[in-house]
């Protein structure tokens, strides 16, 4: 048994009681056992087998990044500035089909790093040979929530044979790890698994007792096509084919209508709000507040390295925070707190991790970053909360530790080696180019 004793921090808990003050926490072997307000008790200090001094650092939960492909990493900055079908079907997926095993082991490695670094310790990945990201996963010490994306475009065997290897990652590897890694069902999108195809995974996703992960509604031409090919927008859609009677996140739903937001509120389907890949790819600004205000939970995702650039879920926060202020004309929507929210406890909330991570509290798994605020953009040190959501980025990240375990230390990787999969990265990168 190890206890490890944090004293002279500032914490932001992200837990309604006490939400934030200047204190200690202690953390016996994987879960956070106690933390409090002002000196430690003396018993605290005769219990612990070590210390920390946590002067000039903020504790907070670790962020949750609730959409992503991690291994896409390798595919930063290959095509910028184009529209999302013509990224992906042009770009993407014609590079995406020379992708060995190897490659997504090294391209989520890479993803991992710079996650770790910038204070992600939960990150859902949706990609294709995901028991090597899974490989990833328990190597770096990481907490995630792993899916086989499916495009069912292709023949009856070649479906079946995609559908087969996702039941199988899921039986392999939900709960492995000490239980860091879970696991869900995913068809890629509507416009991409045809509605027989969906049911099957709806099917697949009751036998095993697992939730759902997709795109939906993305961009304006993926509803119009929705609704010329099926009669429906997608979220009836999807509704009517049984994926929302699942506990449910969707990535994006940029394009809602009222309606759809009360049944996705109804449902208890989260979104996974990914503002700077919604930008980039012009597919527009998902209506967050009312989604909110529906009491929709709504995470924040970065999606992949080549549609962001970079996986700092720090600039999600205040994209967030900034982006529906700006669109909508009302400073006061999806205020600081809320934004920080979104990228810990909704995150945790929206794949069924409330409770485990994405807050400091006793009893939880010791999911935990400490922020260096002794620098200019930290001073005044008036209101942390504010801080975090508009001044901070990820390089502010000092040390990272899940499951009690530290990752980052000093801004060092201790479970991943840096250099070699940059090394690795690049020259899978230069082989996939051709
Ligand atoms: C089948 S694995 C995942 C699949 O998703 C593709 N992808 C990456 N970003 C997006 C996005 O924003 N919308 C839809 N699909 C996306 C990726 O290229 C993989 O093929
Ligand atoms: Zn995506």
């Amino acid at each position: 048994m190890t206890r490890l004793l944090i004293e002279n921090g500032y914490f932001v808990t992200m837990d309604d009681d006490q939400p934030k003050f200047q204190g200690w926490m202690a953390v016996e072997d994987e879960r956070i056992a106690a933390l409090g307000e002002g000196e430690a008790p003396e018993e605290e200090k005769s219990l612990a087998s070590a210390k920390l001094d946590g002067k000039g650092y903020l504790f907070m939960p670790g962020l949750v990044n609730t959409h992503g492909h991690a291994a896409m990493s390798l595919l930063r900055g290959l095509a910028d500035d184009l529209a999302l079908q013509d990224w992906l079907q042009n770009h993407m997926w014609p590079t995406e089909a020379r992708y060995t095993g190897d490659d997504v082991y090294w391209g989520s490695a890479l993803a991992a790093a710079e996650m770790i670094k910038s204070g992600t310790t939960t990150f859902v990945d949706m990609y294709d040979h995901m028991h090597r990201v899974a490989e990833v996963v328990e190597r770096s010490g990481m907490r995630a929530s792993l899916t086989r994306g499916v495009i069912g475009l292709c023949p009856e065997d070649v479906q079946k044979a995609k559908l087969a290897d996702a039941i199988q990652f899921a039986k392999d590897w939900h709960g492995a790890a000490n239980g860091r890694v879970s696991v869900m069902i995913s068809p890629h999108a509507p416009y991409t698994c045809p509605p027989d195809y969906i049911l099957k995974f709806v099917e697949a996703a009751h036998d095993l007792d697992l939730p759902m992960h997709t795109h939906m509604s993305e961009t304006i031409a993926e509803v119009e096509q929705n609704v010329r090919d099926y009669g429906y927008r997608p979220v009836e859609h999807l509704d009517r084919l049984g994926m929302f009677g699942r506990p449910t996140l969707v990535a994006h739903a940029v394009h809602l209508n009222d309606d759809e937001i009360a049944l996705l509120a109804e449902r208890g389907v989260a979104v996974s709000h990914n503002p700077v890949s919604n930008l980039k790819l012009a597919s527009g600004v998902a209506r967050v507040p009312d989604l909110l205000k529906a009491g929709v939970t709504v995470s924040l995702g970065t999606d992949s390295a080549a549609s962001n650039n970079n996986l700092d879920l720090f600039q999600e926060i205040s994209m967030a925070a900034l982006l529906h202020k700006g669109v909508s004309g009302d400073p006061t929507v999806v205020p600081a707190a809320e934004a920080l929210r979104m990228g810990t406890l909704y995150g945790a909330r929206s794949i069924g991790l409330e409770g485990v991570t994405g807050q400091l509290k006793a009893g939880l798994k010791a999911d935990f970053i400490a922020l260096n605020v002794d620098r200019p953009h930290f001073v005044p040190r008036t209101d942390y909360v504010s801080h975090l959501a508009y001044a901070a980025r990820g390089s502010d990240v000092a040390h990272v530790w899940v499951d009690g375990k530290q990752l980052l230390k000093d801004g060092k990787l201790l479970t991943l080696d840096e250099e070699k999969i940059k090394a690795e990265a690049e020259a899978c990168f230069r082989r996939l180019r051709g």
